[in-house]
């Protein structure tokens, strides 16, 4: 099963995620993937070095195909959990002002996950709980973004989960629930 946890800056995917993949002894993965694309999209996403929008999403599209081989060679012998996936590209990307048909058409190849949690979170809340600032961790962006995410939910059916104002543990044990509802497994 190839989950994907989706969802803005602070609203706890990695927190979720790896506890998920521990509990499941799942392969934990994430984009930007440490593979060499994802190394330069770090350096973009710190403000250090520039480049258009558009070039932006490309890059996104192509650390996302070295990284599908890694989850494709995984999940013949297990589950995979993914912390941030092509639902990131959709969002964040078009929210910065590239065209949706464009992300989607540069990502057309990409594995399709069985599943897929949306956090959200509220936006002060979640600018809160992050200590290092991207170039997207801005509150307008953010809302906007989460807006976005929210409208891609209702079309493609993922499980939204509110965090805010819940501990780990309590959002976990929804994630967890979902997880066991949905696989032919019984945790
Ligand atoms: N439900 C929660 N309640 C309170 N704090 C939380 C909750 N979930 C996560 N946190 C804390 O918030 C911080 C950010 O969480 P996490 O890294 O999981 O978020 P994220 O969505 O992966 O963020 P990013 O996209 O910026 O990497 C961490 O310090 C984590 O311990
Ligand atoms: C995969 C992906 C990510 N992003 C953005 C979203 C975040 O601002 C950063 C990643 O930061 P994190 O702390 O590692 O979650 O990258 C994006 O814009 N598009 C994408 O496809």
């Amino acid at each position: 099963m190839f989950i994907v946890f989706e969802g803005i800056d602070g609203s706890g995917k990695t927190t979720i995620s790896k506890k998920l993949a521990k509990s499941i002894n799942a392969f934990w993965t994430y984009e930007p993937s440490n593979s060499v694309v994802g190394e330069l999209i770090r350096k973009i996403l710190s403000g250090n070095v520039k480049v258009d929008d558009k070039t932006l999403a490309l890059l996104f599209s192509a650390d996302r195909i070295e990284h599908n081989k890694k989850i494709k060679e995984e999940l013949r012998y297990r589950d995979v959990v993914c912390d941030r996936y092509l639902y990131s590209s959709i969002a964040y990307q078009s929210v910065a002002g590239v065209d949706e048909d464009f992300i989607r058409s540069i990502n057309r190849y990409a594995l399709k996950p069985d599943l897929v949690f949306l956090l959200i979170c509220d936006i002060e809340t979640a600018l809160k709980r992050i200590n290092t600032k991207d170039i997207f961790e801005k509150k307008e962006f953010l809302e906007k973004v989460q807006e976005k995410y929210l409208d891609l939910a209702k079309k493609e059916g993922f499980v939204i989960i509110d965090t805010t104002d819940r501990t780990v543990e309590d959002v976990y044990s929804e994630v967890f629930k979902t997880v066991k509802l949905r696989s032919n497994y019984g945790f």
